[in-house]
């Protein structure tokens, strides 16, 4: 693949399961700074897991997953806190903090052992605060804000990480449309004018082809990857779900269901 060398994550014949459980194989992409990359695929076919495997949270079953060409099983605990940061869709126990203090919790890794802040920590804080339109509610507690506040708190959170990769599994369940938007649309900022790569999975495929600049289909088969546009013209997404049910519109880029 031309320009692979220069990509900051690569993953090659990967599979992901659960000890001697396959659950995907012939996994293969590579992603370059700056790109958004959305995860798709039906229910159960392994987005989660393979999200896990990307984040260094569970091991992979075979093959190789590279970052900035170093294998990522070979990265310290703290390296790996400054390479990758991983937002779940399970809520943090944390949530009786205030907004400010659970998004200063990403500088954790830059921070001595009693958590001192210093000038670069405090600039990345508000950073953060600012992207993400928290200034208002920085001092409430985590459990006071809606899901679409929450979400918005654990992406600063990971942005106050610095690190070049974010990983974020369904960072849209239980958001109202407009919502959906509003995080996909600050993801995609947070990819362009931050350099950051970053990849989700979803089951918003609309709005993934809409704002990504890759996606990955988890197929169960070939799992293909590349631009939206490559992959609607190569009919991929046709052939995502039981045609008999719902059927995809290549000319405006979404689902209708059959009637
Ligand atoms: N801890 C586990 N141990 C064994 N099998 C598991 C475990 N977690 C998930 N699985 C299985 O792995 C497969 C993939 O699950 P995964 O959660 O990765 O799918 P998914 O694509 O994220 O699904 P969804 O869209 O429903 O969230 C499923 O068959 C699931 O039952």
């Amino acid at each position: 693949m031309v320009g692979e060398a220069t990509k900051y994550i690569k993953a090659h014949e990967l599979a992901i399961g659960y000890g001697k459980k396959l659950v995907a194989n012939n996994i293969n992409f590579a992603l370059g700074t700056g790109e958004l990359c959305a995860i798709v695929g039906v229910n159960g076919i392994g987005k989660s897991t393979l999200m896990r495997c990307l984040g260094g949270l569970q091991p992979k079953l075979s093959g190789d997953i590279s970052i900035s060409d170093s294998d990522l099983a070979a990265l310290s605990p703290s390296n790996l806190a400054k390479t990758l940061s991983v937002v779940l869709t399970e809520q943090p126990a944390s949530k009786n903090l205030t907004v400010q203090e659970l998004i200063t919790l990403g500088r954790q890794p830059y921070t001595n052992w009693i958590g001192t802040l210093t000038s670069q920590d405090k600039k990345f804080v508000e950073e953060s605060l600012d992207a993400f339109l928290l200034k208002e509610l920085r001092f409430k507690k985590c459990h006071e804000l809606s899901d679409g506040q929450l979400q918005r708190v654990l992406i600063a959170r990971a942005m106050a990480q610095d690190t070049p990769l974010i990983l974020l599994d369904e960072p849209t369940t239980h958001l109202d449309l407009y919502h959906k938007v509003e995080i996909l649309k600050l993801l995609q900022r947070l990819a362009h004018r931050n350099k950051k790569t970053i990849i989700f999975t979803t089951h918003e495929i609309d709005l993934a082809i809409q704002l990504c600049d890759k996606i990955l289909i988890l197929d169960g088969k070939t799992n293909p990857f590349g631009t939206p546009c490559e992959l609607i013209e190569q009919k991929h997404f046709e052939r995502l779900f039981p045609s008999e049910m719902v059927e995809f519109d290549a000319k405006t880029g979404s689902f209708k269901v059959k009637k």
